[in-house]
């Protein structure tokens, strides 16, 4: 199986770099200077124990492009889809599927319009990675999960071959029938975590030790739950689970990649994560005054960015 990953980010670079080293045929699309960088000096991850392994990649830009691979893996920010759908759309042929693993839902919209039902799966990543300033790899927390299933009833490659090519690859591989219901489950925890993190300006340990904090971040996940319920996606027992751990957590230093990106002068994925939970509950009559709070407090840092 050739294997495309789109975006040699926190994400791409991490599960690219564990391909790589588990022997995959791995090419890696980014973006001239990046090309460059990986090319000469290889990709560093640098794991939660503090050891760096330094990883040799095959680094292609957008003009090397040819349709002749079978994985896609896409792993770049919301804000960079429709330019990274444009850059790697001359990789997909009639038997390519592109497996997206960016946080949200409105994305498999957008790839399944461009690429049709039959070559789009659905994904979730579970990760805890950041780019430090030289574009390497670091590892903040211990995850390391790909979950991935088909959209359609006939894609042009089968689960059991998308699987074979990324099991046993140092992450944890799950393929699934209900990918939908494993990106609504997703999506509920994150846009929740993210959105209290993000409006508290603080980890959520923080946030439930401040008075009324504990029954804040029990609203906010009550309306993203009341949302996904709505849509038809009820959140399972196990995401649940989740969130009635994070919502009496008074002592972790747990938040999200959004958070991180706020705190750290980065474009953040406002709307593309808590923006579209809010359309969706008006949408299907379920009010969100906290995610709306949420909303317009990540536009306006957005838009004091330009
Ligand atoms: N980081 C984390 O812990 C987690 C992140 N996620 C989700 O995963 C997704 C990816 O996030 P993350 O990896 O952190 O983001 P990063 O910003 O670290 O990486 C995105 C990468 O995509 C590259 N990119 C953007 N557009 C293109 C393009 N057209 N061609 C080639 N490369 C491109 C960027 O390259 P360049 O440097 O050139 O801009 C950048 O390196 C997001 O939706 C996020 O919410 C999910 C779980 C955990
Ligand atoms: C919650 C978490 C860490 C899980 O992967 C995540 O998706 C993010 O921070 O974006």
């Amino acid at each position: 199986m050739r294997i495309l990953v789109v975006g040699a980010g926190a994400v791409g670079g991490y599960f690219g770099g564990r391909l790589v080293q588990a022997g995959r045929d791995v090419d890696f699309l980014v973006r001239p200077a990046r090309a460059e960088l990986l090319n000469e000096h290889g990709l560093n991850i640098r794991s939660v124990d503090g050891s760096t392994e330094n990883i040799r990649v095959r680094a292609v830009t957008k003009d090397q492009l040819t349709a002749d691979y079978d994985l896609v893996l896409l792993s770049v920010k919301s804000y960079g889809l429709e330019g990274a759908v444009e850059d790697l759309a001359p990789a997909v042929g009639p038997r390519t599927v592109v497996v997206p693993f960016l946080n949200g839902m409105r994305h498999l919209d957008v790839l399944v319009e461009r690429f049709g039902e039959d070559r789009v799966y659905g994904g979730v990543c579970m990760v805890m990675t950041r780019l430090d300033e030289r574009g390497g790899i670091v590892e903040v927390g211990k995850m390391g999960e790909l979950v991935y299933g088909p959209l359609s009833d006939s894609p042009v490659i089968g689960l059991d071959q998308v699987h074979g090519a990324l099991e046993e690859a140092g992450f944890t591989a799950r393929p699934t029938k209900e990918i939908r219901q494993e990106m609504w489950d997703k999506w509920v925890f994150l846009a929740s975590l993210g959105a209290v993190t993000c409006l508290m300006r603080a980890p959520i340990g923080r946030v439930n030790r401040a008075p009324g904090g504990s029954e804040f971040s029990a609203g906010m996940f009550a309306e993203a739950i009341a949302v996904a319920t709505a849509a038809g996606y009820p959140p399972s027992d196990r995401i649940r689970g989740f969130a009635d751990k994070v919502i009496s957590d008074t002592e972790r230093e747990t938040s999200t990649s959004m958070y991180w990106d706020l705190t750290h002068d980065n474009p953040v994925e406002g709307d593309h994560i808590v923006g579209d939970l809010v359309a969706r509950g008006r949408e299907l009559g379920v009010p969100t005054p906290l995610f709306s709070l949420a909303r317009t407090h990540l536009s306006v840092y957005s838009a004091a960015r330009g």
